[in-house]
């Protein structure tokens, strides 16, 4: 008789308290202070806070002309003498009222400016500036310091994972550098005396080992860093040395294949032998034979999640509970001790709303997590072929879709999915979650 399975959101629960059940090893290492262009999907050390405002000074949004208008008088109608020139990077003379500036895009504004015109609407004659019949409004295309980010405001959040446009906005600030914390160490066992790496002849009944060469850069791009990779033989002895060797060199190790029922599979076996196995059966399709334990060493112990072998199966469980993983793991100890006991984490990818193509039944007994494309008009359906062997419906797929066991989502309705890109592209973000919850994490 088969063991009874357990929730995705029971599995997904408990996940805190497993990885960083009493003894576990956590990772050490302090943060370091990396330039920008080796900044990219590393999580921040701690907040940064703007030195300075962005923009510094008030500027021209345009060229045109700066106007200083008379008091009183009405802005449009007034005469206006042109003084002076100020191209981006000049600084200009204060203007008196009925004087103007030429001023070009970025251009510090000079002062008594009022208003900028565009130089469409505008022209010259005789030094003095004649413009066209368009209101003026008090202000106009003036950006003022500070109108992007205030000096003294905090800019990004410590354990935020920095996207492109964050490297771009520490670099508007001045910052050349900025301090992050060390890279999770990951090793990996692949099991399956069938794989055959790309490159070489396949045999009959063979299969090309697939899946690493998405989970490493899927780990690059969730700030963690595969350090070890190997192909285990399907043999207990080979696989309980390889957990060993695995654990001495990482902070959580991973495997692939090799945790269901079969007479070679021996992971669950050699892992209990070393460690313990927490739950290695979840109510999800893909994904069923989804293991979680412990690797016990001499420093302490070490989480493990194997990863089921159909290439579907590894890379939906890996989306889904090796990204988590890695975000908790990599918290400072302290912090993640806090938040892993607090009520209502949230641990799932956030969603967006969808609009579905038609009605998506789910499995009878197992949660389902669907891949799903748009239509021509937006609308997404299921890809048609949804077996855990098939690796192209990840690769053509959109966005990802949960249907719990029994449930019917009907077609035209909006329904929470993920973005397959967001989730392969993008660390899991507790930075907001932290900072709700304690600020010192
Ligand atoms: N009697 C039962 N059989 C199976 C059950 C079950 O409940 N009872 N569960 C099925 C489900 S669901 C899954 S998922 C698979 C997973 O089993 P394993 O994790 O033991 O995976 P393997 O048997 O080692 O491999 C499955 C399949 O995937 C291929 N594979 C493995 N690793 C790779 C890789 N790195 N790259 C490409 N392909 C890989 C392997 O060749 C097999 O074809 O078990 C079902 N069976
Ligand atoms: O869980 Mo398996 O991943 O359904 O094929």
């Amino acid at each position: 008789m088969a063991e009874p399975l357990i929730s995705v959101d029971d599995f997904i629960a408990q996940l805190p308290r497993w990885l960083t059940e009493p003894g576990w090893r956590a990772r050490d290492g302090a943060a370091q202070s990396l330039p920008l262009d080796h900044l990219l999907s590393r999580h921040l050390a701690q907040d940064v806070i703007a030195p300075m405002a962005v923009p510094a000074f008030d500027n021209s949004a345009m060229d045109g002309y700066a106007l200083a208008a008379p008091e009183g008088d009405n802005a449009q109608t007034a005469r206006y003498t042109v003084t002076q020139r100020i191209a981006a990077g000049q600084t200009g003379q204060p203007l008196a009222p009925g004087e103007a500036a030429r001023i070009f895009t970025g251009a510090p504004v000079p002062p008594g400016s009022t208003h900028i015109v565009m130089q469409e609407h505008a022209q010259v004659s005789d030094g003095v500036l004649v413009l066209d019949e368009r209101p003026l409004y008090p202000g106009q295309h003036i950006r003022r310091r500070g109108e992007d980010l205030t000096q003294g405001q905090t800019v990004l959040r410590a354990q935020q994972a920095l996207q492109a446009v964050d490297l771009a906005l520490l670099a508007s600030l001045g910052l050349s550098h900025a301090s992050v914390r060390p890279r999770l160490r990951v090793a990996l066992l692949t099991t399956g005396d069938e794989l055959t790496e790309p490159g070489q002849p396949l045999a009959h009944g063979g299969v090309y080992s697939s899946t690493r060469h998405a989970l490493r850069p899927l780990l690059t791009a969730w700030d963690a860093e595969l350090v070890q990779v190997v192909h285990v033989r399907d043999n207990f002895d080979a696989m309980r040395q390889s957990l060993l060797d695995a654990a001495a060199c990482a902070d959580l190790v991973l495997s692939t294949g090799g945790v269901s029922v079969g007479g070679e599979d021996h992971v669950k076996d050699a892992l209990e032998a070393v460690g313990a196995l927490h739950s290695w059966r979840v109510a999800m399709k893909p994904g069923k034979p989804l293991a979680l334990g412990r690797i016990s060493t001499a420093q302490g112990a070490v989480p493990f999640i194997g990863l089921p072998g159909n290439p579907v199966s590894s890379l939906v469980t890996a989306l889904l509970f090796v990204r988590p993983a890695l975000a908790l793991l990599g918290l400072p100890a302290a912090g993640l001790d806090r938040l892993a006991h607090r009520p209502g984490l949230q641990l799932w990818p956030q969603a967006v709303g969808g609009v579905l193509a038609q009605d998506v039944q789910g499995d009878l007994k197992r949660c389902e997590f669907l891949r799903l494309t748009p239509d021509a008009d937006g609308r997404l359906r299921p890809l048609s072929r949804q077996g855990s062997g098939v690796l192209s419906s990840v690769a053509q797929a959109s966005h990802l879709i949960r249907v719990d066991a029994g449930q019917t989502l009907a077609g035209s309705s909006v329904q929470p999915i993920w973005s397959l890109h967001e989730l392969m592209t993008r660390p899991l973000d507790l930075s907001t979650q932290i900072a709700a919850g304690d600020a010192s994490c």
